[in-house]
């Protein structure tokens, strides 16, 4: 079997010494047509993943284009699996258990094998075994939304019973599920948004064994100076996310996408040093 996501991503994030995770998410208002759409979105990956830790494509720019999207989706990944870059499917599902196993069986098997999944684990803890078991079974992953980017993320994930926000309910469950794992990082992994760099150091703590995804570089204004907090001493444990910030840098300019995903490498690097 090929190389787990949680150590391709580390294996990846030590030899290339990068942190970035690319996010593609194209538009159709920024193209002439899907299939400009297509071949953009290709080349941007090409042209970043010499900076990229892992890629992430948000399903739902995909989806927005029907079947036609959905062939694009597969070629993205496969793309990405030629290239060597590990795939964070976004797509933040969750559902009751029996849906929920529809839905693993649909993007942690089969041609997806070996790539991770952003889940949603509002419906219950329960709710997320199917795809830890589906991760856990093909050397995939999972990150679990524990606190999400957008600024009013705390009408529901903040503060909760006993002063414990439902947030750090969730992320003692990953820490739970990673517990019960062998290896560096577990196959779950969290999101928590980079824009709540304050908080970084807490649910690093809570979490020792799980990947943690930071969306929000970029476009939602997190800095990646402030993003230090997320990382293991070593300078592993964490990707950091940005999709608007890289594809769309300059216009539909390639080569500054290229240039800004090496930029964002290097300012996550000497957040590090
Ligand atoms: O799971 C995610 O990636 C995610 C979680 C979150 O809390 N906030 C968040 O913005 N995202 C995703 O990260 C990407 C952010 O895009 P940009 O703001 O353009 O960098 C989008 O695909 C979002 O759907």
């Amino acid at each position: 079997m090929q190389t787990p996501f949680a150590a391709a991503v580390t294996e990846r994030t030590r030899t290339l010494n990068t942190r970035l995770c690319v996010g593609l998410d194209p538009r159709l208002s920024e193209y002439q047509d899907a299939a400009h759409l297509r071949q953009h979105t290709l080349d941007v990956l090409e042209a970043t993943a010499p900076y990229a830790a892992a890629v992430k494509p948000q399903l739902a720019f995909y989806e927005a284009l029907g079947l036609e999207g959905m062939q694009i989706l597969e070629e993205v990944c496969a793309a990405a699996r030629l290239l060597g870059l590990p795939v964070i499917l976004d797509a933040k599902r969750g559902d009751i258990g029996s849906t929920a196993e529809a839905y693993a069986q649909g993007w942690l098997t089969g041609r997806h094998a070996g790539a991770a999944l952003t889940v949603n684990p509002f419906l219950g803890f329960q709710t997320l075994q199917p795809f830890v078991q589906a991760a856990r079974e093909n050397g995939g992953g999972v990150f679990v939304l524990v606190k999400t980017s957008n600024p009013d993320q705390a009408d529901l994930q903040g503060e909760g019973r006993g002063g414990t926000s439902i947030s750090e309910r969730v992320a003692a469950e990953v820490a739970r599920l990673g517990a019960e794992e062998d290896g560096e990082y577990a196959s779950v992994g969290a999101v928590v948004g980079a824009t709540h760099p304050a908080d970084l150091p807490h649910f690093r703590a809570l979490m020792p064994r799980a990947l943690l995804l930071l969306p929000g570089l970029g476009a939602q204004g997190a800095k990646a100076s402030d993003l230090a907090g997320a990382f293991h001493a070593g300078g592993t444990g964490a990707l950091v996310s940005a999709s608007r910030g890289v594809q769309y840098a300059a216009g539909l300019d390639v080569a500054a996408a290229r240039t800004a995903a090496r930029d964002f490498r290097d300012e996550l690097n000497a957040a590090l040093q």
